[in-house]
């Protein structure tokens, strides 16, 4: 079994998203820990699978991040499953999460779930929009978040989420004074290796998404300044 908290690196992929088999060979086997595949526009089973099987091609474990219960399909390694906690609609925190259990509460093996709690700070990211995020939040909120995810929700990620644009390290830093265990994720605009060795200075694991699309040299450029 797979223990997240060793991850110090990982890709998110997006199924929305056209990648050539080049740089997926490149992603897959650039020593990144895992490889999410997830997404807020467009998420399909259809494209979801059609990712999946592509990505099996290689050896890196291979996680889908839930974001619709619509695009839920076999064959993960893990599934991540996002609880937005500073949401302010109980949908998006659990709401989802119940309906998604009574349609496949028989079939899951929840030996591949891992949740994570998800704390949205780009107020301006398509995530924080759908989910009515408040992102209004002082340092002491975010370590205090953090310590709810560990201490009372037992999370086993706590995700600090910029999605789009790089963000307040000192957020980052504050999340982490409010950890032990739980580990903390940062994702958000990472587009430099200096930006993802000052995000992993504090984050246990850093995920880089959307530089993958734009400058494949500069994403893979990340790996190697986390994992050394
Ligand atoms: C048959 C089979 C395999 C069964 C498996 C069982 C299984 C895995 C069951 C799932 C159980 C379960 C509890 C599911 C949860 C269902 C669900 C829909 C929960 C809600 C998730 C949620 C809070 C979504 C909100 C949006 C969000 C936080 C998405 C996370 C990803 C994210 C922020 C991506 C960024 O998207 P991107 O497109 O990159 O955005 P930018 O434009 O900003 O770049
Ligand atoms: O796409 P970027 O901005 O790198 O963010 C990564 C990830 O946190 C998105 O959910
Ligand atoms: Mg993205």
């Amino acid at each position: 079994m797979y223990d997240v908290r060793e991850w110090k690196h990982v890709f998110k992929l997006d199924p929305d998203k056209e990648i050539s088999d080049e740089h997926l060979e490149l992603i897959c086997e650039s020593g990144t820990d895992a490889v999410i595949v997830g997404g807020s526009d467009n998420i399909t089973q259809d494209n979801v699978l059609q990712l999946m099987s592509r990505i099996r091609r290689y050896l890196v474990p291979c996680v889908l991040e839930v974001s619709t219960i619509e695009s839920i399909i076999p064959g993960f390694d893990l599934y991540f499953i996002p609880s937005v906690i500073n949401s302010s609609s109980p949908q998006w925190i659990l709401g989802l999460h119940k309906d998604a259990v009574k349609e496949f509460g028989e079939l899951m093996d929840w030996n591949e779930i891992v949740v994570e709690g998800y704390c949205i700070l780009n107020e301006d990211c398509k995530a924080a929009a759908l989910t009515a995020a408040d992102t209004n939040l002082s340092y002491e909120d975010i370590k205090a978040y953090a310590t709810v995810a560990e201490k009372i929700f037992q999370l086993p990620v706590f995700y600090l989420e910029y999605s789009g644009a790089f963000g307040d390290l000192e957020a980052v830093k504050a999340a982490k004074s409010g950890l032990e265990n739980t580990a903390l994720f940062y994702g958000g605009g990472i587009s430099t290796k200096e930006q993802a060795e000052a995000a992993g200075e504090h984050a246990d694991t850093i995920v880089v998404g959307n530089i993958i699309y734009t400058n494949i040299k500069a994403a893979l450029s990340t790996v190697g300044a986390v994992k050394k």
